[in-house]
């Protein structure tokens, strides 16, 4: 069985209710049209529910009808997810005119039904933008206790099968944070590790990427890279962490041994970590177009409950790959 269909295997036991903000949005029915044939998940669509019938009689979706449809302006919960809205917010200044506003926005909408037990995932961003994708989830569904960084991390299924495990490797932060310092670059590694773990199911090697490996350069950029690698040592002792090392260094074993000889990871790294999100967000693109690997994600690490991102350049089974990602989240949450 491959990966995903291992994944989808799993999810089908707990049947994990996901909510798709973009419920009008063509890729997403279409998506949403295949999980429910395959019966891996229940799916909630936010949208008018005469233009998601609508547009599911244009596309020729016959398993629509199977779905939650939630009209963001008029369903029975408006009124108690703005007044919940305004309680959470307000000592941020929020209104509850602002509230009120917000709360029929699909991009709110889901994350208050994820916290109030209405829903156990998301995942949007095929036509909205990360940030704001992101904003209402860290705002409503926030961190887990002792995650101070989420960061976006992506599970790369290479069709060169000698990389990583079988082809299988995590590129992270590709998602969420500029510009990361030491300290946050440490956090992000080790909750990349996390990730290689508990949903790619591989035991992790994770290399701190940099230009510079093992000193051959000289740069404030590599000082930040090599207190980022000896922070996140610090912080999980028990994990294979190494760094900084040039991405060659890092993937290919004659070159991580001649490069940083004595290494573990050296050669043999499956998880990537970039030193910023520039090179993160530029090199998991450039890897999914050039090599044609399957880049499933952004998978957010370190969110309270399981919101998951997509790139607006996705496809329909990009986005089946990800709810199968957001649903075995949501059964290992429970
Ligand atoms: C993530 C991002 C949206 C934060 O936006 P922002 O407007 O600067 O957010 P703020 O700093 O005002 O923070 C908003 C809230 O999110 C929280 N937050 C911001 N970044 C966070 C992070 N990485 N982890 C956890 N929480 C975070 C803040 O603590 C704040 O919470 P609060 O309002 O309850 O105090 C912004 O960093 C961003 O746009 N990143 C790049 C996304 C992107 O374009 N990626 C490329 C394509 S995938
Ligand atoms: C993840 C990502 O890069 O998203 P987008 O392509 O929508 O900016």
């Amino acid at each position: 069985m491959d990966f995903i269909e291992g994944l989808k295997a799993k999810a089908r036991e707990g049947k994990a209710r996901i909510v798709l903000p973009e419920g009008l949005e063509e890729r997403t029915l279409k998506a949403a049209d295949v999980i429910l044939a395959e019966g891996f998940a229940e799916i909630i669509l936010i949208g008018n529910p005469d233009d998601i019938k609508k547009s599911a009689t244009t596309f020729d979706l016959r398993n629509i009808d199977k779905a939650k449809i939630v009209d963001p302006d008029n369903h029975e919960k408006l009124e108690a997810y703005t007044q919940f809205l305004y309680e959470l917010r307000k000592n941020k200044g929020l209104t509850m005119e602002q509230a009120a506003r917000l709360v029929r926005d699909p991009l709110y909408l889901g994350p208050l039904m994820i916290k109030n037990g209405d829903a156990d995932g998301e995942v949007s961003g095929a036509e909205n933008a990360t940030g704001d994708v992101l904003r209402p989830a860290f705002q409503i569904v926030k961190t887990l206790p002792g995650i101070s960084v989420v960061s976006g991390a992506f599970i790369m299924i290479l069709k060169d099968k000698e990389f990583g495990d079988n082809g299988i490797m995590i590129f992270a932060d590709c998602a969420v944070n500029p510009d990361p310092d030491a300290l946050q670059l440490a956090e992000i590694a080790v909750s990349s590790a996390i990730t290689a773990k508990s949903i790619a199911g591989i035991d992790p090697r994770v290399s701190l990427l940099s230009f510079s490996t093992k000193g051959s350069a000289k740069h404030a950029l590599v000082d930040k890279v090599v207190e980022a690698t000896e922070k996140a040592k610090a912080m999980r002792p028990d994990l294979m962490i190494d760094g900084e090392l040039q991405a060659d260094a890092s993937i290919i074993e004659a070159i991580g041994k001649k490069k940083a000889p004595g290494s573990k990871i050296a050669g043999k790294a499956n998880v990537l970590v970039f030193p910023d999100l520039q090179s993160g967000n530029i090199c998991y693109k450039l890897v999914q177009r050039l090599a044609h690997a399957e880049a499933i994600g952004p998978i957010l690490q370190g969110m309270a409950a399981p919101i998951n991102d997509l790139s607006r350049g996705c496809s329909v089974s990009d986005i089946v790959n990800l709810v199968v990602i957001t649903c075995n989240q949501a059964l290992g949450l429970k």
